[in-house]
Formats: C-alpha cells, sequence, structure tokens
C-alpha cells in the first residue's frame, strides 16, 4: 500500500519561493566552523558611537522586538567595513522558543540562549538603510550571542516595556537614556563574514560581525522575551 507522504515545507524552504535572494551564495546565518577561521591579519580597529539621550521605539514586529533609532546619529566603522561610516537603524532580538536554543549563528555547532543583532546601514555610499540593504556593501550587523546568566541591566530597559507591546505593531516610545555600546561584550574579538539578512528577503547586503563573548542575561529576562514571542506568536 502507498504511504501518504506529506511534505509539510514551511519557513526557510518555502522562502525560496517568494524570495530568490534566499538560493544565494552568501546566505546567513551560519555556523562558525573557529577551526577555519583566519586571523583577522592587520585589519583595521572595529570603532563605533552611540547616540545615548534621545528617543527610541520598542516595536513588535511579529517576532521577538525591534528598538528603533528614529534617525538619531551614530558611527561604525573601520574593521571590515573599510572605510565607509556606517549608521545604527535598528536593533533587534532573536530568542529561542525551546530548550533555550534561539540563537541563528551557532559556533562550532553550538547555539546560545538567544542573539542581539544591531543592524547598521552604509551612509557614505547611499542615502537610504532601504537602498543600502539592497547593496552587497549595504549594511553592517553586529551580533550579539546571548547566553543565561546575571541580569543585563541595560537590556532591562527593554524587556521591562515588552508588556506593553504584546501584539504585532505596537510601539512604545521611551527616553530613558540607553547607550547601545553596553549591549557589546567587554572583549571585541569577532568573527566576520559577508552574509545576508536572515529573515525574508534574505538580500545578500549584509556585512556580519559577529562578537566572539556571549553576553549574560538573566533566566527571568530570557522568560519574559518568551512568554510574549515564541515563534513569532505572542502568547
Ligand atoms: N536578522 S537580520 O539582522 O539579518 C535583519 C536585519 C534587518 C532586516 C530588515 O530590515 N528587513 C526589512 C527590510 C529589508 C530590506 F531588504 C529592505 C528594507 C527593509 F525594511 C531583516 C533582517
Ligand atoms: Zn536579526
Amino acid at each position: 500500500y502507498l504511504v501518504p507522504v506529506v511534505i509539510l515545507i514551511v519557513g526557510p524552504a518555502t522562502w525560496v519561493e517568494k524570495f530568490p535572494e534566499a538560493r544565494g551564495t552568501r546566505q546567513s546565518p551560519v555556523d562558525i566552523v573557529t577551526s577555519r577561521a583566519s586571523s583577522g591579519g592587520s585589519a583595521p580597529p572595529l570603532v563605533w558611537r552611540y547616540s545615548v539621550n534621545h528617543p527610541r521605539s520598542v516595536v513588535n514586529p511579529g517576532y521577538c522586538w525591534r528598538v528603533d533609532e528614529n534617525g538619531y546619529d551614530s558611527e561604525l566603522r573601520g574593521g571590515p567595513l573599510g572605510s565607509d561610516v556606517y549608521k545604527l537603524q535598528q536593533w533587534h532580538c532573536h530568542w529561542g522558543s525551546v530548550n533555550g536554543e534561539g540563537s541563528e549563528h551557532t559556533v562550532d555547532g553550538r547555539a546560545f540562549s538567544g542573539e542581539l543583532h544591531l543592524v547598521h546601514w552604509n551612509t557614505s555610499k547611499y542615502n537610504s538603510f532601504t537602498e543600502a540593504a539592497g547593496q552587497p556593501d549595504g549594511l553592517a550587523v553586529l551580533g550579539v550571542l546571548l547566553m543565561v546568566g546575571s541580569k543585563h541591566d541595560e537590556l532591562d530597559k527593554v524587556v521591562r516595556l515588552l508588556p506593553y507591546i504584546q501584539h504585532k505593531g505596537d510601539k512604545v516610545t521611551f527616553s530613558e537614556p540607553l547607550n547601545p555600546a553596553n549591549l557589546l561584550p567587554k572583549r571585541i574579538a569577532y568573527w566576520t563574514y559577508p552574509g545576508s539578512l536572515t529573515t525574508p528577503p534574505c538580500t545578500e547586503s549584509v556585512t556580519w560581525i559577529l562578537f566572539k563573548e556571549p553576553v549574560q542575561v538573566s533566566a527571568e529576562q530570557v522568560r519574559l522575551n518568551l512568554c510574549y514571542y515564541v515563534n513569532g506568536k505572542n502568547v
């Protein structure tokens, strides 16, 4: 007898139908195989400066949360970014829904509890984020691996607002001073590779800069993130 085989194709496997870029040659996320990473050689230091005292909005985009910088000035330069200057557009997180394996990148096959992305665009060459997002050197994303440990005070300024944006499209603006640099690890060693947006349209426009040292967040902070965002649905 014939066994009915139903192949349910959801998620990334269907993205190639709608987003041809997803079939590309530099798709993210990837597994970082540390033994195959070459040393940075003589790359110049990575330098960043962020505005602290300006109104930011926390948005529920339907998956996790996103903080919009609302156009306030900032700079990211150096490292693998050549002579171009990039500006912080937004930052957001990816959390796991099961056994705390929620990071997008893995390191030697190991996943972390979550991953923070600080999304920057090339203001030296392009006039808007949307324009830059379509160019191979348009975006630079700083990736921070999150692991359960002590409470993260800077991140808590966002986590404590989550109960107010429980539905997709909800947005709350806050003006409490916040320095995105405090979201980064102390040690700034990183891996870098040319990649893509990890969600549709998966455009291959991202220079990925993933810090080696994970940052600690408390189990309660992970739980709060999970309660509100499990698999992109609000629960
Ligand atoms: N997880 S990640 O850091 O890789 C990532 C960062 C930004 C975006 C994004 O802005 N998407 C919307 C979007 C895409 C475009 F290509 C152009 C405009 C735009 F709003 C998606 C994924
Ligand atoms: Zn992301």
